[in-house]
Formats: C-alpha cells, structure tokens, sequence
C-alpha cells in the first residue's frame, strides 16, 4: 500500500463482520491531517465499528488500514497510543473514583508530565465546564460524565481524536465550545474524526462521509455535497443520497435526529433565528438568542452575559496561546527495551487505579477483608467439630464387689466416657425404657452395663479365654446408626474408656502403640485435616469473586476500548488487576491464617512463609481464573454463573472435605487436575506434617499451582484480547472441508 505522508488515515477495501453480518463492506476512506471529518449515518450502520477499525481494536477481515501511515498495532506501542485521543460512544468511565483521579489516571498512561497535566487539566476545567475535581464520577450526572469523557479524550493534545458522538448530552453552549474546540485544535495540525446522528451538526466538519450499511454512499465538503445535490441542508442531501440507494431505513434517521432544521436556515432573511445552528433543536432555541453562526460556519455567542465564558476567552486562542501552536510532542517518549517503563506505567496506574476503587467501595473492601474472615469461622465453627453432648441412654445394671475392694467399674467405666465430652447421658432403669428413648429421637443410643461387670472384667483381663467372664463382662451396645461420624466417635471413645478402666489393673487392653507418630498427632481432630483445605478453598474462590466481573462492565461500558487504544496491552491490564488486589489478598491470607491457629487452635507445624506463601498463590490462580471467567463473560450474570460453576466443584473435588482415597477409583484422577486439590495437600503437608519445601508433595504442588497460575494468566490475556479477530466458525469449517 502507498503511503500519503498527507494523510492521517487511510483504509483500502476494508471488510469486517461479527460472526456472518457483514458490517463494514469494501470501505475505503483517505483521512487529510489537519481536518475535522464526520462520519455521519443510521444506528447500526457501522460507524463504531469503523472507528474501531482506525484504532486497531477491531481486526478488518480484508482490507488495509493506516493510521500516520502505520498499521494500528503493527510494532509494540507504536499507533495510535497516546497519538489519538478517544472518546467512546459510552462515557467509559471509572465510576467510584473522582474526576482528578480519572484525569490522572489517564495523565499517567500518557506518560504526561506533572506541570504538563495541571496546565492542561486547568484548560479542560474551563473549556468543558468540568464539576469540582473532587467529585466521585458515579455522583455526576449524564451530561457531566460526558464532559469528563471528552476531558480524557482532549487531555493529551492528541494529534488524532476520535469522538463517538461527542455531543451527545451536551447543552447547547457547551456543545458549541466544543464544535469550536475542535475547529481550533484541527487548525494547528489535529486530526479530528466525529461520528453523529445530528446530520446538520456535521456542517461544522471539513468533509463529511455519508455512510450506510456498512459503506460510504458519498463524501466531500459540506458545501460542495449541498450545491452538488442541490439540497437546501446536508439532512436534505443524505436523504436523497439514501433513497438513491433505495433507503429503507430513512424514516429511522430522521426520527434519530430529534433536530430540526429551522425553515429559514441560509436564507438571507433577517429574521433573528437566521443564524441558528442548524442542529440545534426547537426546545433549545429560546436558550440560543446568543449563539449565532458566522461566515466562516464559526460558532460563536452572542450574548453580553455570556461573553465572559466565550470559547476564545477560556481557551484564550490566539497566535500566542502556548499549547495550540507548540509543535514538540507533550508525551515524554519511552526509549526502554520494549518499552518495560511504559508497560510498568500502565500497571502502577491501574494497580493504584484499582485499589482506590476498591478503598472507596465500602462494601467491596468489606466483601475482601471480612467475607473472607466470617467464613471461614462459619467453616470452622460449623463443619469438622468434634461432636459434644451427644443424647446417650445408659442402664447400668453393674452391681459392683463390696468390701474390702469396693469396685464400681461399671460406673467408672460411665465416668470415663463422660469425661470425653461427647455424651450427655441419660440413666434408665431398664433397657426397653432406654431403646423407647432412642426410638423416639432423644438419644442416639444406649450403653448397658451387665449386673456382674465388676466382678467379671478384671477375671477377663487377667485370663481372655475365660468364656463365662467374657460373657457376663460384654457391654452391649445398642445404637441409631444412621449418622455415620456419630456412630464413628461412640465407638472410639467406647474403646478409649475401656483402655482407660484397663490401666487401672496396669493392663492393656490395646497391645498397638501408636505413638510416637511419623506425622501430627494420634489426638488430632478431624477439623485439622478440613482446615487447610477450607483456607485454601476460601482465598481461591473470592478471588475467583472480586475478579470475575472486573471487565465484563469495563467491556460494555468502553473503558477497556479506551486503554486498547491507547496502547495499554493486556498483560498491563491484568498485571494492573492484580496489583491493586495483591495488598488486599495478603492482608486476607494473614488474618485467615491467624484465625486458625489463634482462634481455632490449628497447628502449623512447618514453615509459616511457606504457608502463606501457597495461601496467596492459590488466591493468584482464583484471581487469574476469575479474569479469565471476566474475559469470556459477556454479562455480569454471565460472568456470576461461570464462578459458581467453578467453585461448587472444586469444593467438592479438591479433597477439603472428605480424603481423595474415598473417591472410587476410577474416578481419582480427576481432584489431581484441580490445583486446588494441590494446594489443599502442600497446605496439610505444611501445617499438619510440618515437612519442608524439599518435601515431594510439596515441591511438586508448588510447580503444579504455579503452572496453573501462569496458564491461567496468560489464557485471561488472551481472552481479553486487545485485538477482536472475527472467529467465523462456519466460514472455518467450510474452509477446512473444501
Ligand atoms: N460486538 C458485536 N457483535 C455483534 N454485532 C455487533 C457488535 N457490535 C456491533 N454489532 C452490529 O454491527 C452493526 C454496526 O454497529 P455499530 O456500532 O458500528 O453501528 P453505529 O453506526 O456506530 O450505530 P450507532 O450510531 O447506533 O452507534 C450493528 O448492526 C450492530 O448491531
């Protein structure tokens, strides 16, 4: 393609759909540096699109595309960047920060310098009648937000700006100061691209391009277009230019344009409304006496109270205004390999960008910190607990040995398991009387204690083959063995009496020692083994929370097109996501892990820096699934859904609640795809075993989460994607198959 050093823009035989609807069809389109053009058309006819085209979001199908006679993106932060100056068709705007922080935030993406940044905020403060700096964006009202949208776009002196119906919820002054902004910013050199539904308001432009159906139907001068259509209006000419093309949509257009061209407009009548903006609409015009249009098409006001707020005053153009005619670049270039300092730029900014969002957001700042805390004492106080005061009848029918030995073992054995905490007992006299109870729910078993347990346990003790003592020494046991843990902590607390009563005639009853144990503790609680698995659990999935919506309103409401266009890469984006989070995240893992050892008494036998160090890498890959989930989410329920869709799984899978050898067999392999299941047994390993980095579960875990994290990353990266391809999966499959 021959590049013309005259001209911004240039696209030869453009084509780009969505899926199989073709919107921009054979579009070609040469841009002059130094003018203001208007793209001008119906809804829906591809304007956005086009323009998203110029700025190397969207990828043409076919076609070349040039912008300053490069091809958007061809080489790292090269076009546009900080050369264009963008604002979306949606405000685009960061609602919960204020607008000094929005102007700043963008100040640094331009690598703006300080003085640089207040002397251009002061000029947008007054150009745009911007609100106090110190009001939070989400408080403003629609025009406000468009003005602050406009400031972002205007802040950087861009040699190219690109304005999404610009006007749009703008008053009538406004939108003249800044129709007149733009005239004077293109007379010093500025490349000015406007899309609008106001045909009239495209007078203003240098040339306008009439588009439709994904084409452009006729370009030029507005002048030359009106005497070449002998039209008294440019509404008049586009609408002859659309019956032309046998126009369905036309009744569309002009009911888009609540404007009205007023009758006279041209003539050389003296009426006092001669003069009126044409796109200025009847309800306005009683507000409008002092606006007038001069020979030049100029906007001007004409009115002695305004006069102090006239364009030329705030702006205070003249050959001597400093920043209309300096030619050397505002944006300090970036000479570092691959431009690291840019990229790091980008990253500090949005990271700082983030955690103010956060901050402020009292109830996100709630949800990171103490969400995470409730649950899991919810998890620790409600699941895994050793069960107490469980309703237990007992018929002790023991009638003990008298004097000199005075044995009661029948009630010591009861003492015994009494001291456990487990039971709370209830005495019967009878066994019938004690099984009614537990048929009716009030216990869950009965222990009975036969009437010669005194006088037969030591003679079994002493001699086991002694049949007869065996017999009248047997404690029977009657239990409701539907619940599985209880009927587990009965029977082991049954043994634990026994071995006790045992001790007393210095027998044992158990000839297996078991301790010194290899690993932990043959006392531990069942809550031990839950617990890493639950601190695990929580960080990874409200990290999976506080990132799984992060873009998907940044992708509807434009943000995320605003920072594409200005060279923000992905990788910056993400990076940046995870650096306002990452001080959060911390602070999480620190108090989870606190509230465990401190308030729940769980042992963290190995490195505590190994720990935590697993507990925020599992919080890393939740994040990185999360944006990932953002990426591919086209709507915040979307996005909710897809969460949920990955938490109840791993939850269920990973081995927090129940040992992965329960799992059958065929069906293990699958807790080892999750890293969750991983971190879970690094974590245990840790904290219950105490072992070291070297250990092999460990390291390995560490590599396998660490390998998940990277691919999670980069495949958010990729979801998120600065430049939208057309995927055509029908067009593919045919491909293939021809
Ligand atoms: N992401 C998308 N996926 C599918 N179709 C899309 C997408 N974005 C736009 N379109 C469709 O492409 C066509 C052109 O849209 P575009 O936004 O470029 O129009 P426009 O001229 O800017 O309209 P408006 O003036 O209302 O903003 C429309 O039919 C629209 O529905």
């Amino acid at each position: 393609m021959e590049v013309n050093s005259e001209l911004a823009i240039q696209l030869i035989n453009v084509n780009r759909s969505y899926g199989s609807s073709k919107v921009i069809e054979n579009l070609n389109l040469n841009i002059k540096k130094g003018t203001i053009n208007a793209l001008v058309g119906a809804s829906g006819c591809g304007k956005t699109t086009l323009l998203k085209i110029i700025l190397g979001r969207l990828v043409p199908d076919s076609g070349e595309v040039r912008v300053f006679g490069m091809e958007p993106y061809s080489s790292v932060l090269t076009v546009p960047g900080s050369l264009v100056g963008y604002a979306p068709q949606e405000n685009a705007l960061y609602t919960d920060i204020t607008i000094e922080e929005t102007l700043q935030f963008f100040a640094t993406l331009h690598n703006m310098s300080k003085e640089h940044f207040q002397e251009r905020k002061q000029q947008m403060i007054k150009l745009l009648d911007l609100p106090p700096m110190n009001r939070i964006v989400g408080s403003l009202s629609g025009g406000q937000k468009r003005r602050v949208s406009l400031a972002i776009a205007l802040l950087h002196s861009p040699k190219l700006c690109i304005l999404d119906e610009p006007t749009v919820g703008l008053d009538p002054l406004l939108r003249t100061l800044v129709i007149n902004h733009l005239k004077d910013i293109s007379a010093t050199g500025v490349t000015v691209i406007i899309t609008t539904h106001y045909i009239e308001e495209a007078r203003v432009a240098d040339k306008v391009f009439l588009m439709r159906n994904g084409k452009i139907l006729e370009n030029g001068e507005p002048e030359y277009l009106i005497q070449k259509y002998d039209a008294p209006t440019l509404e008049d000419v586009f609408l002859q230019i659309c019956r032309a093309d046998e126009s369905k949509t036309l009744d569309l257009i002009i009911s888009k344009s609540n404007y009205t061209q007023p009758t006279n407009y041209n003539n050389n009548s003296n009426n006092n409304n001669n003069n009126l903006p044409p796109y200025v609409s009847q309800e306005e015009n009683s507000d409008l006496s002092s606006i007038i249009l001069d020979s030049n098409n100029n906007l001007n006001i004409n009115n002695e109270n305004s006069l102090n707020n006239t364009y030329n005053d705030i702006m205070n153009i003249d050959e001597h205004n400093p920043l209309l005619m300096e030619e050397k670049p505002y944006i300090k270039s970036d000479k570092s390999p691959f431009h690291v300092v840019t990229k790091t730029k980008h990253i500090l900014a949005i990271g700082k960008r983030k955690l103010i969002q956060i901050l402020r957001n009292k109830i996100v700042l709630f949800f990171e910190l103490f969400s995470p805390t409730f649950q899991i004492v919810l998890y620790f106080l409600f699941i895994g607990g050793t069960p107490k005061q469980v309703g237990f009848g007992v018929v002790n029918q023991d009638l003990g040995i008298g004097p000199p030995v005075n044995l009661y073992l029948g009630a010591d054995l009861i003492a015994n398991l009494q001291s456990s905490g487990l039971f709370q007992f209830h005495y019967y006299n009878s066994t019938a009387e004690a099984i009614a109870q537990v048929k009716l729910g009030v216990t869950w078993g009965v222990i009975e204690i036969p009437e010669n347990f005194s006088m037969a346990w030591p003679e079994r003790l002493n001699d086991p083959t002694d049949s007869s003592a065996e017999a009248e020494s047997n404690v029977q046991l009657y239990m409701d063995f539907t619940n599985f843990q209880i009927t587990q902590f009965v029977q082991q607390e049954l043994q634990t009496a026994f071995e006790q009563l045992g001790s007393k005639f210095n027998i044992s009853m158990n000839p297996v020692e078991v301790e010194p144990a290899i690993f932990g503790s043959a006392t531990a609680k069942f809550l031990w083994f839950l617990a890493p698995g639950f601190v695990g659990l929580i960080t990874f999935a409200h990290s999976i929370g506080i990132t799984a919506v992060s873009f998907v309103r940044e992708k509807i409401d434009g943000s995320l097109d605003r920072l594409f266009a200005y060279n923000v890469s992905t990788g910056s984006i993400i990076m940046g996501h995870f650096l306002g989070h990452i001080a959060l995240l911390c602070v999480q893992a620190g108090i989870l892990l606190l509230i465990s050892i401190l308030g729940f008494g769980i042992p963290i036998r190995g490195d505590v820096g190994l720990v935590l160090l697993m507990v925020i890498l599992n919080g890393f890959v939740g994040m990185s699934l999360g944006l990932l989930i953002s990426g591919i989410s086209k709507i915040e329920t979307e996005a909710i859904q897809l969460s949920l869709a990955c938490y109840f799984p791993t939850l269920i899978m990973s081995g927090t609640l129940w040992p992965l050898q329960g799992i059958p067999i065929q069906f293990r392999w699958i807790p080892n795809l999750l890293p969750a299941t991983h971190a879970a047994a690094v974590l245990r390993d840790l904290m219950l075993k105490g072992v070291s980095f070297t250990y092999p579960e460990v390291y390995q875990g560490f590599l396998i989460v660490l390998a998940w994290f990277i691919g999670l990353f980069f495949l958010s990266t990729f979801a998120l994607k600065e430049r939208e391809k057309n995927f055509n999966f029908k067009k593919l499959f045919l491909k293939k198959n021809n």
